[in-house]
């Protein structure tokens, strides 16, 4: 059999992935791989293809064209011995009807042959012990998100998938989630995740990939793509603290712009500016905002991040 050579250490390859509907070319070539352990993130405004990219690298969508490697082997056709390897989050309109949380977990558990016992543990990862017995109807959103990550974890998966799992949730909700998402990777699974939230990916991701209408634009680790911007720091103060001539004359200062009460300086040696600012008793009131990956998408795409 002609088996995949993706080496231990990599858990997915994606290799000119392709998927059509009709004349929407929805995946156009797409190609990337995951390491074993990582936190890896597809991110992208609506429409941009991450829903089908990831289905097809689960093996619930056939592509068009390209290969899928999951752990060393296709996921399409449906492959029995790929399916206890892996955890897909799914929606939570996919829950069983009436069934409480401890229920649910324990009726995706029995689909793997995991003891009854587990759903309590997982109850307890995922922060809902106290919600054991309540019906999934009566769950809020962001517990029924956490639900259905109880569920795909269930069986101990190697890598697992989730499409958009803090969509919909307030930030405190989302916060949450964020930690149970650190802790899942901590314990060594393979995370691989769509949003459109750039601040989250840039907070929760070892790598990510950027897509935007079917294609990858960059694939690389937050910190790289931002610094590979080049962009400038700004430097915010109250403009009655520092009036825009003063700004001026300021070291590292390379730009200098005052309105709506602000004057907003931008540097390449924010070390250098902060220290005259300093030296001067200006620091009061300041805010400094680096680049991050909304700038990417912006150079990338030429146009605003809209989620
Ligand atoms: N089953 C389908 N039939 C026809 N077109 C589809 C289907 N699923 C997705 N599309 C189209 O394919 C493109 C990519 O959709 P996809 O859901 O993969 O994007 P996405 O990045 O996940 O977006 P979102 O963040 O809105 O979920 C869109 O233009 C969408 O309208």
């Amino acid at each position: 059999m002609d088996r995949p050579r993706a080496g231990a250490a990599t858990a997915i390859e994606v290799e000119d992935l392709v998927k059509r509907y009709g004349d929407t070319t929805a995946v156009d070539g797409v190609s990337f791989s995951v390491r074993r352990g990582e936190f890896f993130g597809i991110l992208g405004p609506n429409g941009a293809g991450k829903t089908t990219t990831l289905e097809m690298v689960e093996g619930i969508r056939e592509p068009d064209a390209g290969r899928v490697s999951v752990l060393g082997e296709s996921p399409w056709p449906r492959n029995p011995r790929l399916l206890p390897r892996l955890g897909v989050q799914l929606q939570a309109s996919a829950f069983f009807d009436k069934l409480t949380a401890r229920e649910q977990i324990r009726s995706f558990g029995s689909l793997y042959g995991v003891p009854a016992s587990r759903a309590d543990e997982m109850l307890e990862v995922v922060g809902l012990t106290d919600k054991a017995d309540t019906r999934d109807e009566k769950l809020s959103g962001g517990q029924r998100q956490r639900l259905s990550i109880a569920c795909a974890l269930v069986h101990e998966p190697e890598v697992v998938f989730l499409d958009e799992p803090t969509a919909a949730l307030d930030p405190q909700a989302r916060r949450n989630l964020w930690d149970l998402l650190r802790l899942i990777q901590q314990r060594g699974t393979t995370v691989v995740y769509t949003t459109h939230y750039l601040d989250e990916a840039e907070a929760l991701c070892d790598r990510v990939a950027i897509m935007d209408a079917g294609r990858v634009l960059a694939l690389d680790t937050p910190a790289a793509l931002v610094r590979g911007l080049h962009a400038a720091t700004r430097v915010a103060l109250p403009e009655a603290g520092l009036p825009e001539a003063e700004a001026r004359q300021l070291p590292g200062a390379d730009e200098v712009r005052a309105g709506q009460g602000e004057t907003v300086i931008a540097t390449r040696n924010p070390a250098t500016l902060i220290q005259a600012l300093a030296e001067r008793h200006r620091l009061d009131g300041v805010s400094v905002r680096t680049a991050t990956l909304e700038d990417v998408f912006l150079h990338l795409t030429g146009r605003e991040y809209r989620a």
